[in-house]
Protein backbone atom coordinates (compact mmCIF):
# COMPACT_ATOMS: atom_id res chain seq x y z
CA UNK A 1 0.00 0.00 0.00
CA UNK A 2 1.19 3.45 -1.12
CA UNK A 3 1.85 5.66 2.40
CA UNK A 4 0.98 8.87 2.53
CA UNK A 5 3.75 11.27 3.62
CA UNK A 6 2.53 13.61 5.84
CA UNK A 7 3.72 16.99 5.56
CA UNK A 8 3.32 20.45 7.32
CA UNK A 9 4.25 24.01 6.40
CA UNK A 10 5.04 26.33 9.15
CA UNK A 11 4.82 29.96 9.01
CA UNK A 12 7.13 31.47 10.40
CA UNK A 13 10.81 30.80 11.35
CA UNK A 14 10.85 32.43 14.89
CA UNK A 15 10.83 30.95 18.44
CA UNK A 16 8.00 28.78 18.67
CA UNK A 17 7.38 27.60 14.89
CA UNK A 18 11.18 26.65 14.75
CA UNK A 19 10.68 24.69 17.77
CA UNK A 20 7.14 23.00 16.73
CA UNK A 21 8.77 22.17 13.11
CA UNK A 22 11.66 20.50 15.18
CA UNK A 23 8.73 18.68 16.99
CA UNK A 24 6.31 17.68 13.77
CA UNK A 25 10.14 16.72 11.94
CA UNK A 26 10.87 14.44 15.21
CA UNK A 27 7.75 13.04 14.97
CA UNK A 28 8.14 11.24 10.77
CA UNK A 29 6.29 14.81 9.41
CA UNK A 30 8.35 16.42 6.50
CA UNK A 31 8.23 20.25 7.34
CA UNK A 32 8.88 23.40 5.11
CA UNK A 33 8.90 26.24 7.59
CA UNK A 34 8.32 29.45 5.59
CA UNK A 35 11.27 32.27 6.86
CA UNK A 36 10.52 36.06 5.78
CA UNK A 37 13.99 36.38 5.06
CA UNK A 38 15.72 34.61 1.88
CA UNK A 39 18.91 34.29 4.37
CA UNK A 40 17.06 32.52 7.67
CA UNK A 41 15.93 29.91 4.70
CA UNK A 42 19.36 29.57 3.32
CA UNK A 43 20.65 29.04 6.66
CA UNK A 44 18.52 26.69 7.57
CA UNK A 45 18.87 24.95 4.31
CA UNK A 46 22.27 24.71 4.96
CA UNK A 47 23.51 24.65 8.39
CA UNK A 48 20.17 23.00 9.83
CA UNK A 49 20.41 25.83 12.55
CA UNK A 50 18.27 28.42 13.34
CA UNK A 51 21.23 30.64 14.94
CA UNK A 52 19.36 33.45 15.72
CA UNK A 53 16.96 31.66 18.06
CA UNK A 54 18.64 28.57 19.09
CA UNK A 55 21.88 28.32 17.54
CA UNK A 56 23.13 25.25 19.49
CA UNK A 57 20.18 22.72 18.50
CA UNK A 58 20.61 21.19 15.15
CA UNK A 59 17.37 20.78 13.32
CA UNK A 60 16.06 17.60 11.83
CA UNK A 61 17.36 17.13 8.28
CA UNK A 62 13.92 16.78 7.17
CA UNK A 63 13.23 20.41 8.32
CA UNK A 64 14.21 22.76 5.30
CA UNK A 65 12.90 25.97 4.59
CA UNK A 66 11.69 28.62 1.65
CA UNK A 67 10.65 32.34 1.13
CA UNK A 68 7.85 31.05 -1.28
CA UNK A 69 4.29 30.75 0.59
CA UNK A 70 3.57 28.49 -2.45
CA UNK A 71 5.94 26.55 -2.26
CA UNK A 72 5.60 25.76 1.65
CA UNK A 73 1.16 25.35 1.49
CA UNK A 74 1.88 23.09 -2.27
CA UNK A 75 0.60 19.83 -0.69
CA UNK A 76 0.52 20.43 2.72
CA UNK A 77 -1.73 18.41 5.22
CA UNK A 78 -1.25 21.11 7.89
CA UNK A 79 -0.78 24.63 7.26
CA UNK A 80 1.20 26.04 11.31
CA UNK A 81 0.77 29.60 11.81
CA UNK A 82 3.46 31.22 14.43
CA UNK A 83 3.37 34.72 14.19
CA UNK A 84 3.06 37.33 16.06
CA UNK A 85 -1.38 37.41 16.57
CA UNK A 86 -1.80 41.57 15.59
CA UNK A 87 -0.06 40.55 12.19
CA UNK A 88 -2.06 37.49 11.32
CA UNK A 89 -4.86 39.06 9.29
CA UNK A 90 -2.89 40.80 6.92
CA UNK A 91 0.26 38.03 6.56
CA UNK A 92 -2.87 35.06 6.31
CA UNK A 93 -4.59 37.31 3.75
CA UNK A 94 -1.21 36.92 1.65
CA UNK A 95 -0.83 33.66 1.72
CA UNK A 96 -4.42 32.05 1.68
CA UNK A 97 -4.84 31.81 -1.92
CA UNK A 98 -1.83 28.88 -1.50
CA UNK A 99 -4.16 26.83 1.16
CA UNK A 100 -4.95 23.43 -0.08
CA UNK A 101 -8.67 22.58 -0.14
CA UNK A 102 -7.79 19.61 2.35
CA UNK A 103 -5.10 21.44 4.35
CA UNK A 104 -5.91 21.84 8.60
CA UNK A 105 -4.81 25.21 9.81
CA UNK A 106 -3.31 25.45 13.32
CA UNK A 107 -2.76 28.09 15.27
CA UNK A 108 0.14 28.23 17.74
CA UNK A 109 -0.55 31.99 18.65
CA UNK A 110 -1.95 33.38 21.91
CA UNK A 111 -3.30 36.30 21.30
CA UNK A 112 -6.43 38.46 20.91
CA UNK A 113 -6.81 40.73 17.96
CA UNK A 114 -6.93 44.42 19.07
CA UNK A 115 -10.33 46.09 17.61
CA UNK A 116 -11.94 42.75 16.71
CA UNK A 117 -11.36 40.80 20.02
CA UNK A 118 -11.49 37.80 17.88
CA UNK A 119 -9.47 34.62 18.86
CA UNK A 120 -6.56 33.81 16.40
CA UNK A 121 -8.83 30.83 14.75
CA UNK A 122 -11.23 33.10 14.21
CA UNK A 123 -9.25 35.88 12.28
CA UNK A 124 -8.25 32.66 10.48
CA UNK A 125 -12.04 31.45 9.52
CA UNK A 126 -12.85 35.25 8.84
CA UNK A 127 -9.42 35.73 6.26
CA UNK A 128 -9.13 32.17 4.84
CA UNK A 129 -13.34 30.63 4.64
CA UNK A 130 -11.87 27.75 5.81
CA UNK A 131 -14.55 26.17 7.98
CA UNK A 132 -13.94 26.02 12.11
CA UNK A 133 -13.70 22.28 11.81
CA UNK A 134 -10.29 22.79 9.71
CA UNK A 135 -8.74 24.92 12.24
CA UNK A 136 -6.88 23.25 15.13
CA UNK A 137 -5.23 25.50 17.84
CA UNK A 138 -2.10 23.89 20.19
CA UNK A 139 -1.32 25.71 23.04
CA UNK A 140 0.13 24.45 26.82
CA UNK A 141 2.71 25.09 28.83
CA UNK A 142 5.68 24.94 26.21
CA UNK A 143 8.61 27.45 26.91
CA UNK A 144 10.46 27.05 23.20
CA UNK A 145 14.01 26.94 24.50
CA UNK A 146 12.85 23.78 26.91
CA UNK A 147 11.33 21.97 24.11
CA UNK A 148 14.23 23.12 22.08
CA UNK A 149 16.60 20.96 24.47
CA UNK A 150 14.11 18.14 24.81
CA UNK A 151 12.46 18.39 28.02
CA UNK A 152 9.64 15.98 28.55
CA UNK A 153 6.32 18.41 27.54
CA UNK A 154 2.57 18.02 27.05
CA UNK A 155 0.09 20.42 24.73
CA UNK A 156 -3.34 20.42 24.01
CA UNK A 157 -4.39 20.32 20.83
CA UNK A 158 -7.94 21.81 19.76
CA UNK A 159 -10.64 21.05 17.20
CA UNK A 160 -13.86 20.88 16.97
CA UNK A 161 -13.50 18.08 14.74
CA UNK A 162 -12.14 15.20 16.89
CA UNK A 163 -10.74 13.46 13.67
CA UNK A 164 -8.58 16.43 12.29
CA UNK A 165 -7.50 17.15 16.29
CA UNK A 166 -5.71 13.16 16.18
CA UNK A 167 -4.07 13.93 13.10
CA UNK A 168 -2.61 16.85 14.62
CA UNK A 169 -1.99 15.00 17.30
CA UNK A 170 -0.11 12.33 15.65
CA UNK A 171 2.10 14.74 13.34
CA UNK A 172 3.70 16.03 16.35
CA UNK A 173 3.46 13.44 19.09
CA UNK A 174 7.20 12.43 20.00
CA UNK A 175 9.28 11.22 23.05
CA UNK A 176 9.48 14.75 24.31
CA UNK A 177 5.95 16.04 23.92
CA UNK A 178 2.68 14.18 24.64
CA UNK A 179 -0.43 15.90 23.16
CA UNK A 180 -3.85 15.70 24.32
CA UNK A 181 -6.77 16.18 22.01
CA UNK A 182 -9.46 18.71 22.80
CA UNK A 183 -12.71 19.91 21.58
CA UNK A 184 -12.40 23.22 23.55
CA UNK A 185 -10.73 25.65 21.06
CA UNK A 186 -12.32 28.75 22.85
CA UNK A 187 -11.03 27.93 26.40
CA UNK A 188 -7.74 26.53 24.77
CA UNK A 189 -7.18 30.35 23.41
CA UNK A 190 -8.46 32.37 26.16
CA UNK A 191 -5.88 30.44 28.23
CA UNK A 192 -3.06 31.22 25.98
CA UNK A 193 -3.76 34.58 25.73
CA UNK A 194 -5.10 36.05 29.27
CA UNK A 195 -2.01 34.12 30.76
CA UNK A 196 0.37 36.26 29.36
CA UNK A 197 -1.27 39.27 30.55
CA UNK A 198 -1.25 37.55 33.90
CA UNK A 199 2.62 37.13 33.11
CA UNK A 200 3.00 40.43 32.66
CA UNK A 201 1.62 40.65 36.14
CA UNK A 202 3.96 38.47 38.44
CA UNK A 203 6.72 39.72 36.28
CA UNK A 204 5.86 43.41 37.64
CA UNK A 205 5.69 41.90 40.64
CA UNK A 206 8.82 40.11 41.10
CA UNK A 207 10.50 43.42 39.65
CA UNK A 208 9.04 45.68 42.33
CA UNK A 209 10.51 42.88 44.97
CA UNK A 210 7.57 40.78 46.19
CA UNK A 211 8.13 37.12 46.66
CA UNK A 212 6.13 34.28 46.24
CA UNK A 213 3.50 34.54 48.18
CA UNK A 214 2.33 37.72 46.47
CA UNK A 215 3.50 35.78 42.99
CA UNK A 216 0.81 33.16 43.93
CA UNK A 217 -1.88 35.43 44.94
CA UNK A 218 -1.70 36.37 41.41
CA UNK A 219 -1.56 33.19 39.36
CA UNK A 220 -4.42 32.16 41.43
CA UNK A 221 -6.50 35.38 41.04
CA UNK A 222 -5.57 35.49 37.62
CA UNK A 223 -6.74 31.98 37.07
CA UNK A 224 -10.09 33.11 38.58
CA UNK A 225 -10.10 35.63 35.82
CA UNK A 226 -9.29 33.72 32.83
CA UNK A 227 -11.77 31.19 33.98
CA UNK A 228 -14.54 33.62 34.17
CA UNK A 229 -13.58 35.19 31.35
CA UNK A 230 -13.49 31.81 29.05
CA UNK A 231 -16.94 30.43 30.62
CA UNK A 232 -18.80 33.30 29.71
CA UNK A 233 -17.62 33.03 25.93
CA UNK A 234 -18.71 29.70 26.28
CA UNK A 235 -15.48 27.58 27.41
CA UNK A 236 -15.30 24.07 29.48
CA UNK A 237 -14.12 25.32 33.02
CA UNK A 238 -11.77 21.95 33.07
CA UNK A 239 -10.19 23.33 29.86
CA UNK A 240 -8.71 26.22 32.35
CA UNK A 241 -7.62 23.86 35.25
CA UNK A 242 -5.63 21.62 32.59
CA UNK A 243 -3.14 22.41 30.07
CA UNK A 244 -4.13 25.31 28.52
CA UNK A 245 -4.79 27.32 31.43
CA UNK A 246 -3.12 26.26 34.72
CA UNK A 247 -0.49 24.36 33.32
CA UNK A 248 0.78 27.32 30.73
CA UNK A 249 -0.52 30.12 33.55
CA UNK A 250 2.57 28.06 36.18
CA UNK A 251 4.99 27.98 33.25
CA UNK A 252 4.72 31.08 32.07
CA UNK A 253 4.69 33.13 35.39
CA UNK A 254 7.61 31.08 36.53
CA UNK A 255 10.00 31.17 33.98
CA UNK A 256 12.83 33.56 33.27
CA UNK A 257 12.54 32.32 29.87
CA UNK A 258 8.72 33.77 29.62
CA UNK A 259 9.21 37.28 27.36
CA UNK A 260 5.72 38.32 29.29
CA UNK A 261 7.25 37.65 32.64
CA UNK A 262 10.50 39.31 31.71
CA UNK A 263 8.67 42.55 30.28
CA UNK A 264 6.82 42.77 33.32
CA UNK A 265 10.49 42.29 35.47
CA UNK A 266 11.41 45.38 33.40
CA UNK A 267 8.67 47.25 34.56
CA UNK A 268 8.58 46.18 37.73
CA UNK A 269 12.32 47.54 37.93
CA UNK A 270 11.43 51.02 36.77
CA UNK A 271 11.69 50.92 32.78
CA UNK A 272 9.51 52.57 31.13
CA UNK A 273 7.12 51.19 28.45
CA UNK A 274 9.92 52.24 25.57
CA UNK A 275 12.89 51.67 27.80
CA UNK A 276 10.94 47.66 28.02
CA UNK A 277 10.09 47.14 24.60
CA UNK A 278 13.30 48.35 23.54
CA UNK A 279 15.01 45.64 25.70
CA UNK A 280 12.39 43.02 24.22
CA UNK A 281 13.49 41.38 20.89
CA UNK A 282 10.73 38.73 20.54
CA UNK A 283 6.93 38.78 20.16
CA UNK A 284 5.24 39.68 23.63
CA UNK A 285 1.68 38.84 23.38
CA UNK A 286 0.17 40.29 26.57
CA UNK A 287 1.21 43.89 25.83
CA UNK A 288 -1.16 44.00 22.80
CA UNK A 289 -3.52 41.74 24.25
CA UNK A 290 -4.55 43.14 27.24
CA UNK A 291 -6.59 45.85 25.97
CA UNK A 292 -8.66 43.37 23.67
CA UNK A 293 -9.31 41.10 26.35
CA UNK A 294 -10.65 43.94 28.71
CA UNK A 295 -12.85 44.92 25.79
CA UNK A 296 -13.99 41.07 25.90
CA UNK A 297 -14.88 41.21 29.47
CA UNK A 298 -16.68 44.32 29.22
CA UNK A 299 -18.75 42.94 26.66
CA UNK A 300 -19.32 39.56 28.63
CA UNK A 301 -19.47 41.48 31.97
CA UNK A 302 -16.71 40.13 33.82
CA UNK A 303 -14.72 41.24 35.80
CA UNK A 304 -10.88 41.29 35.87
CA UNK A 305 -9.17 43.56 38.16
CA UNK A 306 -5.49 41.92 37.43
CA UNK A 307 -5.84 42.38 33.83
CA UNK A 308 -8.04 45.75 34.35
CA UNK A 309 -4.36 46.83 35.98
CA UNK A 310 -1.77 45.69 33.97
CA UNK A 311 -3.33 47.28 31.05
CA UNK A 312 -3.30 50.90 33.48
CA UNK A 313 0.19 50.57 33.94
CA UNK A 314 0.85 49.78 30.01
CA UNK A 315 -0.74 52.79 29.10
CA UNK A 316 1.28 54.86 32.31
CA UNK A 317 -1.78 55.57 33.68
CA UNK A 318 -1.06 54.42 37.34
CA UNK A 319 2.33 54.21 38.76
CA UNK A 320 3.29 50.95 40.36
CA UNK A 321 2.44 51.79 43.66
CA UNK A 322 -1.17 52.71 42.73
CA UNK A 323 -1.54 49.44 40.65
CA UNK A 324 -0.29 47.48 43.65
CA UNK A 325 -2.65 49.52 45.93
CA UNK A 326 -5.93 48.80 43.54
CA UNK A 327 -5.42 45.40 43.55
CA UNK A 328 -5.43 44.83 47.25
CA UNK A 329 -8.15 47.67 48.52
CA UNK A 330 -10.70 45.88 46.16
CA UNK A 331 -14.00 45.64 48.28
CA UNK A 332 -13.51 42.08 50.30
CA UNK A 333 -16.20 39.28 49.23
CA UNK A 334 -15.84 35.70 49.21
CA UNK A 335 -13.25 33.56 47.40
CA UNK A 336 -15.09 32.59 44.04
N1 LIG B 1 8.18 31.26 22.18
C1 LIG B 1 7.42 30.44 22.88
O1 LIG B 1 7.94 29.81 23.81
C2 LIG B 1 5.98 30.28 22.58
C3 LIG B 1 5.29 31.20 21.77
N2 LIG B 1 3.95 31.01 21.53
C4 LIG B 1 3.21 31.92 20.67
O2 LIG B 1 3.70 31.79 19.34
C5 LIG B 1 3.47 33.02 18.63
C6 LIG B 1 4.77 33.43 17.94
O3 LIG B 1 5.70 33.70 18.97
P1 LIG B 1 7.26 33.45 18.82
O4 LIG B 1 7.58 32.46 17.78
O5 LIG B 1 7.73 33.16 20.16
O6 LIG B 1 7.72 34.90 18.36
P2 LIG B 1 9.08 35.36 17.67
O7 LIG B 1 9.15 36.81 17.88
O8 LIG B 1 10.20 34.49 18.13
O9 LIG B 1 8.84 35.01 16.13
C7 LIG B 1 7.83 35.62 15.38
C8 LIG B 1 7.93 35.18 13.93
O10 LIG B 1 6.93 35.85 13.19
C9 LIG B 1 7.53 36.57 12.14
N3 LIG B 1 6.86 37.87 12.06
C10 LIG B 1 7.05 38.94 12.83
N4 LIG B 1 6.26 39.96 12.45
C11 LIG B 1 5.58 39.51 11.40
C12 LIG B 1 4.65 40.10 10.56
N5 LIG B 1 4.25 41.36 10.73
N6 LIG B 1 4.17 39.35 9.57
C13 LIG B 1 4.58 38.07 9.40
N7 LIG B 1 5.48 37.48 10.17
C14 LIG B 1 5.96 38.18 11.17
C15 LIG B 1 8.97 36.77 12.50
O11 LIG B 1 9.73 36.90 11.33
C16 LIG B 1 9.26 35.51 13.26
O12 LIG B 1 9.58 34.47 12.36
C17 LIG B 1 2.96 34.04 19.65
O13 LIG B 1 1.57 34.15 19.53
C18 LIG B 1 3.34 33.39 21.00
O14 LIG B 1 2.44 33.76 22.03
C19 LIG B 1 3.29 29.95 22.05
C20 LIG B 1 3.93 29.02 22.83
C21 LIG B 1 5.32 29.12 23.15
O1 LIG C 1 3.53 30.65 25.76
C1 LIG C 1 4.62 30.44 26.24
C2 LIG C 1 4.90 29.22 27.02
O2 LIG C 1 3.85 28.29 26.95
C3 LIG C 1 5.72 31.43 26.08
O3 LIG C 1 5.49 32.53 26.86
P1 LIG C 1 6.12 33.95 26.46
O4 LIG C 1 5.44 34.34 25.18
O5 LIG C 1 5.80 34.84 27.62
O6 LIG C 1 7.59 33.72 26.29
Amino acid sequence: MNQHHVRAAVFSAGSWGTAVGKIMADAGTSVIMHARRGEIADTINTTHRNPGYFPDVELPHTLTATTDPAAALDGADFLVLSIPAQSLRTSLAAWAPHIGPDTVIVSLMKGIEIGSGLRASQVITEVTGIPAYRVAVLSGPNLAGEIMAGQPAAATIACPDEDAAHRVQRACHTPYLRPYTSTDVTGCELGGAVKNVIALAVGIADGMGMGHNSQAMLITRGLAETTRLATAMGAHPATLAGLAGLGDLVATCSSPLSRNRTFGTHLGHGMTMAEATAATRQTTEGVKSAEAILALAAAHDVEMPITEIVSELLREKVTLDQAASALMQRPPKPER
